[in-house]
């Protein structure tokens, strides 16, 4: 009994301590080496796990750029001789422009009646998404049953640019790449800094870099008068109440521009275009939606301003606008720097480029009612403060004097043309006509 108790404490506690040691040290040992051995195996694993992550990152970024070396949208010998083609003039004394935004509504157009006469035309364009970029790639389609090549590519592209200018010795930039539209600022605004800014800073490094330099036409806005109350417009009238980004990118550029070309001589020309219009247009504007949705049968919100006041603007015809692009372009006098420096004053300018002669916006709808011979369904709603200004009125006299500029396109004989337009090229019954804006 005894021994049996003995037997049982010995199993439970058993008698020689230092072998319970012992036998626990041999097991932490072993237990240290299994711990050791899985800690450095695991040890292992991570560096070889770390060592297989920078090898694959560092695959996946040689395959990056040697697929965009090799799916890049310009370059090669093909597309070197393409560009050079295009930006030669064909005609003794033709002028050689490259225009930014030539799948856009003006750029094309105007790249189209350069071409007409015989300059040497090469477009530019990024294709972006802003609105259906099948609209835009059909320009370029048009563009190209002219003989005009656009290259695909953007203005913020410093290597691109210096590309081009190494290529073709442009006597002529007709700047028109930006980005557009008044209220889509509240959704975008980095948009607006990207394109109106630092592309405008980016193509004027270039320009400025040039040999020879080129003279600049390019793009400002009648929405540069924001809010000022004295009509009509004039270009001497100040500019410091934007009431959009839209508006305050453009009248930074003004300002850019104006600097460019105080330092480095470059030759600046601005125009204030007020409300472009007309065939081939942009389906962000009213006139181009409110014909999609006429004829879709869907409702068209018209905005009205304080104490129901009509909106007004001072609708131009893309065909009066692309006369005063070219005349700014066949006035602009030489940029006077070289490598970069400037070599005396260079000319300035900054025009109006409008129709003086305003139309409301639910006139504008009359118009479209009649050439379609549909009517609208219209919401009137107050004009939401996100950008729109209640009126614009361009005085054109110095364009006139200048440039020799006089619109001759009224609203009601452009929206016919605009029109029948539209419906050539969406059709009349196509329900998704425009949808994708
Ligand atoms: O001159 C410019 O510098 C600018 O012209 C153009 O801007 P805007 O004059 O605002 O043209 P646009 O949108 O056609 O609205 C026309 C009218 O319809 C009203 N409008 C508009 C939309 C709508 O749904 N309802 C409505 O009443 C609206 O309130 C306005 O009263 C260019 O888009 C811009 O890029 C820039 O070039």
């Amino acid at each position: 009994m005894e021994k049996k108790m003995r037997d049982l404490e010995d199993e439970l506690f058993p008698s020689t301590p230092g072998k319970v040691k012992i036998e626990r040290a041999h097991a932490m040992n072993r237990q240290f080496h299994r711990c050791f051995a899985s800690t450095s195996t695991m040890f292992l694993w991570a560096l070889f796990l770390i060592a297989l992550t920078a090898s694959y990152l560092s695959f996946q970024s040689f395959v990056d750029t040697s697929s965009k070396y090799f799916t890049a949208s310009w370059g090669g010998l093909h597309w070197e001789r393409q560009v050079r083609a295009s930006a030669l003039p064909r005609r003794s004394n033709g002028i050689s422009v490259l225009v930014t935004g030539a799948a856009g509504f003006v750029g094309s157009h105007v790249s189209i009646a350069l071409h007409k006469r015989g300059d040497g035309v090469l477009g530019l364009d990024n294709f972006n998404s802003y609105y259906d970029p099948s609209l835009k790639k059909a320009r370029k389609t048009l563009l190209a049953s002219h003989g005009i090549f656009v290259v695909e590519g953007d203005v913020n592209d410093a290597r691109l640019l210096a590309k081009l200018f190494d290529i073709v010795p442009f006597s002529h930039v007709m700047h028109l790449a930006a980005q557009a539209g008044v209220r889509y600022a509240i959704e975008n605004p980095n948009s607006y800094v990207h394109s109106n800014i630092a592309g405008l800073v980016t193509l004027l490094e270039a320009c400025k870099a040039a040999d020879p330099q080129p003279a600049i036409v390019w793009a400002s806005s009648s929405s540069v008068y924001g809010l000022n109350e004295k009509v009509p417009f004039s270009e001497s009238d100040t500019t410091d109440r934007p009431a959009s980004l839209y508006a305050a990118t453009k009248k930074a550029g003004e300002e850019i521009t104006h600097t460019y070309n105080h330092i480095y001589g470059l030759s600046i020309t601005g125009l204030r275009f007020f409300t472009v219009y007309g065939p081939w247009g942009r389906p962000d504007m009213a006139y181009f939606s409110f014909t999609r949705n006429i004829l879709q049968g869907k409702p068209i919100t018209i905005y009205r301003g304080k104490d129901r006041v009509d909106l007004a603007r001072d609708f131009t015809f893309i065909d009066d606008i692309v006369k005063g692009c070219i005349a700014s372009l066949d006035t602009a006098e030489k940029s006077t720097g070289s490598g970069g420096k400037k070599r005396g004053q260079a000319q300035y300018r900054i025009y109006n480029l409008g129709n003086t002669s305003p139309v409301t916006v639910p006139t504008l709808v009359s118009l479209l009612e009649r050439h379609l011979k549909m009517k609208a369904k219209k919401n009137m709603v107050e004009m939401p403060g996100n950008g729109d200004v209640p009126f614009t009125h361009a005085n054109i006299s110095l364009a006139r004097r200048e440039l020799g500029y006089k619109p001759s396109t009224n609203l009601e004989a452009g929206l016919k043309k605009f029109v029948k337009w539209y419906l050539s090229y969406y059709g009349y019954g196509r329900s998704n006509a425009g949808k994708n804006l």
